[in-house]
């Protein structure tokens, strides 16, 4: 456990001085650094952050203006705004340490000291700089709280579902949301992913805490770590002010990272080894934090499948999928879509000032037919511009022409999951089973010559 007055820094051209201090110090601090050259500071405090600074007012023997004793405590304060320092100053001279404490210095104590004083001059000067931090943090968690919950004005916060998968989810939910087990979620883009997460926090021990989401997918690499593991001021050129990271403001709360499976592999790697130690060192800045989060994390990629391509790490899935949650497509659980229907109406109708609306039975048959790729989201907003569309009070089918049917087929046949070879034997199937086994044909569709179709087939074994 750390001591009650953590890193201390000491500086005095008096050797002697500083000898004492280090003896009687060392018991009550994790470090006392001491140093006679005040010209040092500069370096000390950018390679080195400490939890007070002790100053000597007078460097030059036989003066006792102070005047270096404050060129000292500006440069100091110049570097870091939040640092406590505490001046020592001779007997007598109370006015100059008065005088510095209106220049931002915390406190002073005066030469011969008491030692009993000195130490409970420099506690209380670091209960204050805590005071401090913890002010700074709330502030940012305050701004980011807002913002989170502007976000969040949409009609999220209630999951609807009665189908059999949804029951399996929910109960899935209630039995690991009071743990704090690591959960991955996977489902197509619009499946209510997060709106998962969030239940799952709401269902958590720390639901009086905040949820923090990241879209990882939306994080540029350069911002990556000062995102997520926060920033100190002067850490880059747009880094104006100290700034917490996601991990910190998240803290005691949820961590939801939504898109995981777009992380690049070098920022996996970075990833997991915050997820390992559980602690953050702010982009510049040489302090580590400890962090203490519940992790929540989806995706809609293939990531089993991409941890054999090598383009997702095996370890970083391993950690973070302590517990899956699959969120099955609306077109596999049809029986959820009147209720939702009937939620994202009433939502709109009271919105657009509708008045009470419904859909008519044929109207509910086609959009349960409906393939629905972009899932709950696509409903959601078919809905919302149905209504605001809508002449009468019920929706009609012709109130949902927009909704163009696609095959199954079409639809699963997405490119970017297969890799060249795959695809060339897909596109070669479908020609040749579209012009039904007539080669040249096939072959001029493919713009290939007949001969190169036939090394082909051979080469796919069709
Ligand atoms: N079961 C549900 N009950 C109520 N609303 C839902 C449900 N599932 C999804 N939604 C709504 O559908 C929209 C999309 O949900 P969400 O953002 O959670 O999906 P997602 O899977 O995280 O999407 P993406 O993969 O694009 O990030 C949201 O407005 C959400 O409120």
């Amino acid at each position: 456990m750390s001591k009650p007055l953590g890193k201390i820094l000491v500086i005095d051209d008096n050797e002697d001085i500083l000898l004492a201090a280090k003896m009687l110090l060392k018991k009550h601090a994790d470090l006392v650094q001491v140093e006679s050259n005040p010209g040092k500071i500069p370096f000390l405090l950018k390679n080195d952050s400490y939890d007070v600074i002790l100053l000597d007012m007078n460097f030059t023997k036989d003066t006792t203006s102070g005047k270096e004793g404050f060129h000292w405590l500006e440069q100091i304060i110049e570097i870091d705004p939040n640092a406590v320092v505490v001046m020592i100053t001779a007997y007598g001279d109370v006015e100059t340490a008065v005088n510095a404490v209106k220049q931002g210095a915390t406190d002073f104590v005066l030469k011969p000291w008491n030692n009993e004083k000195l130490i409970a001059t420099l506690t209380s000067a670091i209960r204050l700089k805590k005071s401090y931090e913890e002010v700074k943090a709330l502030k940012e968690e305050k701004s980011e709280l807002s913002s989170a919950l502007n976000k969040m004005s949409g009609p999220e916060g209630i999951v609807i579902g009665e189908s059999e998968a949804m029951r399996k989810v929910f109960a899935l939910i209630s039995k690991v949301g009071k743990t704090d087990a690591n959960i991955l979620i996977l489902g197509e883009n619009g499946t209510g992913k997060e709106v998962i997460a969030r239940a799952v926090h709401e269902q958590s021990l720390r639901n009086e805490n905040v949820f923090i989401g990241v879209d990882m997918g939306s994080i540029s690499e350069t911002l990556f770590q000062s995102e997520l593991f926060g920033h100190k001021k002067g850490a880059f050129t747009d880094a104006r002010e100290d700034r917490a990271g996601r991990f910190e403001i998240a803290n005691k709360g949820t961590l939801f990272l939504d898109e995981i499976g777009n992380l690049p592999m070098t920022l996996q790697s970075k990833l997991l080894t915050v997820l390992q130690k559980r602690e953050v060192t702010r982009v510049g800045d040489n302090k580590v934090i400890p962090v203490d989060i519940r992790l929540v994390c989806a995706t809609n990629m293939p990531v089993y499948e991409m941890v054999e391509n090598k383009e997702f790490r095996q370890d970083l899935l391993y950690r973070i999928n302590t517990v899956e949650i699959h969120l099955p497509p609306l077109r596999d659980r049809a029986e959820d879509i009147p209720l939702l229907v009937s939620h994202f109406l009433k939502i709109y109708a009271n919105k657009y000032r509708k008045g009470k609306m419904k859909v008519a039975a044929t109207t509910m048959k086609k959009l349960q037919k409906y393939y629905w790729p972009g899932n709950v989201r696509e409903l959601q907003h078919a809905l919302e511009r149905a209504v605001i569309m809508a002449d009468t009070d019920t929706l009609q089918p012709t109130d949902f022409t927009f909704l163009v049917e696609k095959k199954k087929e079409e639809e699963d046949f997405d490119l970017s999951e297969f890799d060249l070879d795959t695809v060339e034997k897909m596109m070669i199937q479908k020609a040749v089973s579209k012009y039904s086994g007539n080669i040249s044909k096939a072959a001029k569709s493919l713009g290939l010559t007949r001969a190169s179709l036939y090394r082909r087939l051979e080469k796919h074994g069709l």
